[in-house]
């Protein structure tokens, strides 16, 4: 059975901590909930929990989306004959299947409220009824569930229990999406290439430097899944041809990519523009602690307002100290690792009232 350095591809300190997660919880009988975007490869995730468990029953998926709601209940729990029409055998669920090993329930966000209730008693009792039968039924399994979806903003809206919420949430992985992780599209793109070569006779092209650099710039709003379908599509149009970082763009990326740059540019004008605000609140108790990007797309889901401007600002002064930190106080340097020019930092860190690290100097007036 492959294990969790097998299945997910990729070096990047955040696959290292999510492959190191999957290790701490796989062994034990937790209830794991696996959070990310569509195609960051929570189904992959789910399997090397279960490959790098003891359990030695299998691994039984199902994808609650994909399932009409009149079936699932069937599905999940099985049914006696004569439950319904066209029930003419007994016929085991799918948690009398997953006995002695993992139930995935991917997309457990779509679960009808009505099945919830009877997830949540499967769950507390470890036993479950088949529809049409009385008999209760213990059923030894471990509960891995994925969501693309925001859980507490359903609950909120009435569409999601917040009961069965708390008993699944019990050991959350948030799996990165490809753009937090873009380091590892070369390694992953040679697996991609690798798994075809399997199934397929296929002359595989060469990614130029360029190309990898498009391919990193790019925001893969459908993560790996979308990788892979640009390296079918690549496989295609240029077997055993070399790919430039122009054709990457122009025939291989769905929308135009990003101008970094060109964005960085607007961000540092926009925040240069926000003079005279307070830095009063960093190191504030009633601060927040700086939440990944992606996770602002929530932000009014749990919050009413932020205050951009002072946020933007308290970015801005963590990543400056920080390079003038690495950097053991060379503002060259640190200018550089910001792609600022040096003056140009030398008027924030003025404006920001941040100094050079103690030990190089005390004196901002010091500056190389
Ligand atoms: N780290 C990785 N290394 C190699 N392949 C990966 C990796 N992550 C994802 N994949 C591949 O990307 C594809 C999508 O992965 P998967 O189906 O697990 O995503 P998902 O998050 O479950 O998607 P969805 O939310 O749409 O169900 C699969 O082909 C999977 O093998």
């Amino acid at each position: 059975m492959l294990q969790t350095d097998e299945l997910i591809v990729g070096n990047s300190a955040a696959s290292k901590d999510l492959k190191k997660l999957i290790d701490v919880v796989a062994p034990s009988s937790t209830t794991v909930l696996i959070l990310g975007e569509t195609g960051v490869g929570k189904e992959l995730v789910a399997r090397s929990i279960h490959n790098s468990s003891n359990r030695t029953g299998e691994l039984i998926s199902v994808n609650c989306a994909a399932i009409p709601s009149e079936l699932l209940e069937s599905e999940l729990f099985g049914h006696e004959k004569g439950a319904f029409t066209g029930a003419d055998k007994n016929r085991k669920g799918r948690f009398e299947m997953a006995d002695g090993g993992t139930l995935f329930l991917d997309e457990i966000g779509d679960m009808p409220l009505s099945l919830q209730s009877k997830l949540l008693r499967a769950l507390e009792d470890r036993t479950i009824q088949r529809v049409g039968g009385g008999k209760d039924i213990n059923v030894d399994f471990r509960l891995v569930c994925a969501t693309h979806q925001n859980i507490p903003s359903k609950v909120d809206n009435g569409s999601f229990r917040a009961d069965l919420y708390y008993r699944i949430n019990v050991f959350p992985i948030q799996v990165p999406t490809l753009a937090e992780r873009a380091v590892d599209i070369p390694q992953i793109v040679e697996r991609i290439l690798s798994q075809m070569g399997k199934y397929d006779d296929i002359i595989p092209p060469e990614i130029s430097e360029s190309g990898y650099s498009e391919l990193g710039r790019y925001t893969w709003p459908g993560n790996v899944r979308e990788l892979r379908n640009v390296i079918e599509r690549a496989v295609v149009l240029f077997a055993g041809k070399s790919i430039s970082g122009t054709q990457v763009k122009e025939n291989l990326l769905r929308l135009k990519v990003p101008d970094r740059e060109e964005e960085m540019n607007a961000i540092w004008d926009a925040a240069d523009d926000l003079s005279g605000i307070s830095l009063g609140g960093i190191g504030d108790p009633e601060d927040a602690p700086l939440p990944h990007p992606s996770h602002y797309r929530d932000w009014f889901s749990y919050f009413d307002t932020i205050d951009l401007r002072r946020h933007l600002r308290d970015i801005e002064v963590v990543l400056i100290e920080a390079s003038l930190e690495k950097s053991d106080g060379m503002v060259s340097q640190a200018a550089a690792a910001l792609k600022l020019r040096r003056t140009t930092l030398i008027e924030k860190m003025k404006k920001l009232m941040i100094e050079k690290p103690v030990a190089q100097s005390s004196a901002l007036e010091n500056i190389d």
